[in-house]
């Protein structure tokens, strides 16, 4: 197969500029070639001699007869013998030129020579051969379809005329600002085949004016071009806009003649001097264009061939120069001033690019395609396409976001590690020093510890230490400005609590042991255990009396202090405390029978809901309701009166008067009026459920009070934990003087580790002991390793740690000591935290946008449809304590459904502050965790 038309190297002088278009334009000199026919028969006649000869294939060598002078030599891209046939000239150079009309490029052939000299017989075989390989391209090319046409013209005696319409006379040439100039009204035949291809082109030949002169016979007497056009387009691609489009010109020159030569006269004569004239045209035109001086004047207007072959010449197309030339010495001036023209010729750059057509009508119709495709997507979009670029846009987005997170976690990471680097260099520097502890004198004279507050011990080095020791001594060093008159106050302070609870506890008893009394539902056994508590709770009220005795001394006291306040045993105060709640328990359990009132059991129910089932009241006053009860002032009146007074108006501590009262209460107020029997049964039925009624709800209050009683004793117990702490750490600054550790600068280099294992460790409680995901995010977001965030990070912890134990026991216990609800406060708990979800999944849709809600659906694998999709992934959130990364992202999701906002931190902070004062104070350290529960109204 014919390859592509290629450009030979040495001919190509610059590549790859482009047109504005973006076509490829390839800069190439003309192809100069020379062919030298043998003598005819003239000449051999005449005993011509032959004055040149080819010393290779490129050079050629006129051989002067003259010894003396120096033989003239012409180099040029190819030189043929006379013995060279036509194919070998066509193959030299020529078919490359003419085949890059196949691809899109402009090209010409043409011979020029003096007359007779071979021209017309050279352009004859070039054209067949163009002809041949042009139909086996086409052949062998089958994804592409070519369309050719074929126009002819000659220039007689400067005009121009249609050689395949010969009746149209001669034709004018037009400047087409496109195309450049162009034949008017000429005949284009669209070609059918090679058959029909060469038909045409015999019909120039026939048409051409060829005449005889005494050098030819059938000399040429006008400038022939046979013009090829080449329209080709993919044919796989039904709807391809662009095609190529080239075409090639054949041009056999007619042939500059002596007149003297030719023996022309008249009509040959005025030919002669036409095509001289023209000729010297395309001379001046090719010496103009080879001096490469580009401001010249090329004057392709002076000659209809320079017109009409202007593209040719310097232009946008490849050209091939075949010059022919006779061999004979009487030729000689002829054939040197054809070498000349050559000569130049070779110099003259043109400046070919692939022609690249668009079709209007194909373009048309593509774009009226494509309209109509983007107006239908318009009228239906298609859902597939929306949703997959949403779903893209939203992997995107999350992709950048969990880039976002892992930048920040590395950085975090980075911090700490730096931080652990520093430690240990410090650590080493420190090597050698002394390792006391300080804290070990302070540590054997209070026997007051908790498991986890075991004083390190004198003989552990500092540098084996663990982080939770380091992170103690943290929060002694922050709890140092106390001084030794404030703790001894706040002991007192917290004395006077715990004495207060005991009175309650006191209170709450007498309560159960009057029901009991008054109602004669607890067995023998059950009173005397009541009895028994009462009398240790008073005991332990006489021993609190004598603390008051106590003055307020220095700090040499504040050890006793210290021991005093541990040795009261507060954790007695919480066994007797269990004990009555114990017994309460028992009382409602017998007062459970088929007659409890729906209201009672959505009461007790709304208890159980709370967190921990603690009630935070603080006075049991505003809570014991009774419709007789003896402090009420009502205990005489009529109960149905009672009812309504009791609903209206609270009372103080009350037992349920005894059932014997009741009926007198009732036999005075009805005094007088006549009742039937039937009636005074009913009535005895009704005031038998009215106080049955009360003594429940009394019992419940008490219940409830020391619910409350637990929970501030727990409190207490927490706070003087804190108490030791701050003994401990005024200890510590008394005797650290003498030790070279300095805590305050390890604390402080120390924190962001103590602070990372603080927050997993209250991450993972907050998990076991289901605390409100929302106190968690408030929490989280709040305290976020600020090194005066210690203390709150501390009081967290311990609390949590309280709880889970708490919980733990709690949950261990029998369900009978719960009453007879089945569930346990753990239970209770989890509900509150189910009704705390379904709260923030309400919030979903009003604090979440449509776009956001899809893209947490979907980084949270929630299922893409459904109607629980909110309940669903408000359930995943803070469920995998272990995953930071999920805490976080956890905590930014309910804090935007709840509203926290940056701002106000401070007075957040407060929510969570240790309070030394009255625990019934708003701002108690339970603060945070009731004012989330009062925030939902759970
Ligand atoms: N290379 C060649 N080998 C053999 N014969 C040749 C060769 N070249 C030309 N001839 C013969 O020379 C004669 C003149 O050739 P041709 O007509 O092609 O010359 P020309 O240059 O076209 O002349 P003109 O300009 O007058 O038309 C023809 O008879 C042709 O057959």
């Amino acid at each position: 197969m014919m390859g592509p038309p290629r450009t030979p190297l040495s001919k190509i002088d610059k590549s790859n500029p482009y047109t504005p278009c973006g076509s490829k334009v390839t800069e190439e000199k003309i192809l100069v070639t020379v062919r030298m026919r043998p003598l005819n028969w003239r000449e051999h006649a005449k005993y011509d001699l032959i004055a040149w000869e080819c010393p290779d294939d490129e050079t050629i060598v006129f051989k002067n007869p003259n010894p003396d002078k120096a033989p003239t030599k012409y180099s040029f891209d190819k030189v043929f013998e006379p013995t060279c046939a036509t194919q070998e000239v066509y193959e030299g150079g020529s078919r490359d030129v003419a085949l890059s009309a196949l691809a899109g490029t402009n090209a010409t052939i043409f011979a020029y020579g003096q007359t007779s000299s071979g021209k017309t017989f050279t352009m004859r075989g070039v054209t067949e051969s163009v002809v041949k390989d042009i139909y086996e391209h086409i052949r062998k090319t089958q994804e592409r379809s070519f369309v050719l046409k074929v126009s002819a013209l000659e220039i007689y005696n400067e005009t121009v005329v249609d050689l395949l319409n010969r009746d149209t006379g001669p034709l004018r040439l037009l400047d087409d600002p496109e195309k450049g100039t162009i034949v008017e009204n000429l005949v284009e035949e669209v070609v059918e085949s090679r058959q029909h291809l060469q038909h045409l082109i015999s019909i120039c030949e026939d048409q051409r004016q060829v005449g005889e002169t005494a050098l030819n016979d059938k000399s040429s007497r006008s400038h022939q071009i046979i013009r090829l056009t080449i329209h080709s387009s993919l044919r796989e691609i039904a709807g391809c806009v662009q095609s190529f489009m080239a075409t090639l010109n054949l041009v056999d020159l007619a042939g500059s003649e002596r007149a003297f030569q030719t023996n022309a006269d008249g009509l040959r004569l005025k030919e002669g001097s036409h095509i001289n004239r023209s000729l010297l045209t395309l001379t001046t035109v090719i010496r103009k264009l080879s001096s490469g001086r580009k401001r010249d004047h090329v004057p392709y207007r002076d000659s209809k061939l320079t017109r009409i072959l202007q593209n040719s010449l310097g232009g946008n197309a490849r050209t091939a120069i075949i010059c022919t030339i006779s061999p004979a010495l009487s030729h000689v001036e002829q054939t040197k001033k054809t070498l000349s023209f050559a000569m130049s010729a070779k110099e003259v750059t043109n400046c070919a690019k692939v022609n690249m057509v668009v079709s209007e009508k194909k373009l048309l119709k593509h774009l009226q395609q494509k309209v109509a495709k983007l107006e239908s997507e318009l009228r239906s979009p298609e859902p597939s396409s929306s949703t997959c670029l949403k779903s893209l846009l939203i992997e995107k987005e999350m992709k950048i976001q969990q880039m976002e997170s892992e930048m920040k976690e590395l950085k975090r990471q980075r911090d700490i590690a730096q931080s652990e680097l520093d430690l240990e260099r410090k650590a080493k520097e420190r090597k050698g020093s002394s390792e006391c502890e300080p804290f070990s004198q302070v540590a054997r004279c209070l026997s007051y510890h908790t498991k986890e507050e075991s004083i390190p011990s004198k003989s552990v080095p500092s540098s084996r230490r663990t982080a939770r020791d380091r992170r103690k001594d943290n929060v002694r060093q922050s709890l140092t400005s106390a001084d030794p008159t404030a703790l001894v106050q706040e002991i007192r302070l917290l004395e006077k609590h715990q004495k207060k609870l005991g009175e309650e506890a006191n209170q709450a008893l007498d309560l159960i042991h009057k029901e009991v009394t008054s109602h004669k539902l607890g067995d023998q056994q059950a009173a005397e255990k009541v009895a028994k508590m009462l009398s240790e709770i008073r005991d332990m009220q006489k021993s609190n009396l004598l603390t008051e005795e106590i003055v307020v001394g220095d700090k040499a006291n504040l050890k006793e202090e210290i021991n005093r306040l541990n040795s009261q045993e507060i954790a007695a105060l919480e066994k007797k405390l269990e004990c009555v709640q114990n017994t309460i328990d028992m009382l409602v359990s017998s007062f459970q029978t088929d007659e409890q009132t729906p209201d009672f059991r959505t009461q007790v129910k709304k208890k159980r809901l709370l967190p921990f089932g603690l009630s935070n009241s603080p006075n049991l006053q505003h809570m014991i309701r009774g419709p007789c009860s003896p402090l009420s002032g009502t205990e005489n009146k009529d109960p149905e009166s009672n009812v309504v007074s009791a609903n209206s108006a609270p009372v103080s501590f009350g037992a349920t008067p005894p059932k014997r009262d009741d009926n007198r209460c009732r036999t005075q107020s009805r005094e007088g009026t006549p009742v039937s029997r039937q009636a005074n049964s009913v009535d005895i039925k009704r005031m038998n459920r009215m106080y049955k009624n009360a003594a429940e709800e009394n019992i419940r209050n008490i219940k409830s009070y020391v619910t409350g009683l637990k929970e501030r004793v727990a409190k207490l117990q927490y706070q003087k934990q804190l108490l030791v702490c701050q003994v401990l750490e005024l200890e510590a600054n008394e005797t650290g003087a003498a030790s070279e550790y300095d805590a305050t600068d390890e604390s402080q280099m120390d924190w962001p580790l103590c602070f990372e294992e603080q927050r997993k460790q209250i991450i993972m409680l907050w998990h076991l002991c289901h605390i409100s995901i929302i106190h968690r995010t408030q929490f989280y977001m709040l305290f976020k390793g600020d090194p005066a965030d210690q203390i709150y990070m501390e009081v967290e912890l311990r609390r949590l740690t309280w709880l889970e134990q708490h919980l733990a026991e709690l949950g261990n216990a029998s369900p009978a000591l719960l009453g007879d609800e089945p569930a346990s406060y753990v239970a209770s708990s989890i509900r509150a935290l189910k009704q705390e979800r379904e709260y923030l999944a309400k919030r979903v849709n009003t604090k979440l946008g449509a776009e956001e809600r899809e893209m947490l659906y979907l980084k949270w694998d929630v299922p893409p449809v459904g109607k629980q999709r909110r309940q669903q992934f408000i359930n995943k959130l803070w469920t995998d304590p272990h995953n930071m990364q999920h805490v976080r992202e956890s905590a930014e999701i309910v804090a935007k459904l709840v509203g926290f906002c940056d701002s106000g931190e401070t007075i957040r902070k407060e929510m969570f502050e240790l309070n030394f004062a009255s625990p019934s104070d708003k701002k108690t350290w339970m603060m945070g965790w009731n004012f989330i529960s009062n925030l939902l109204h759970l």
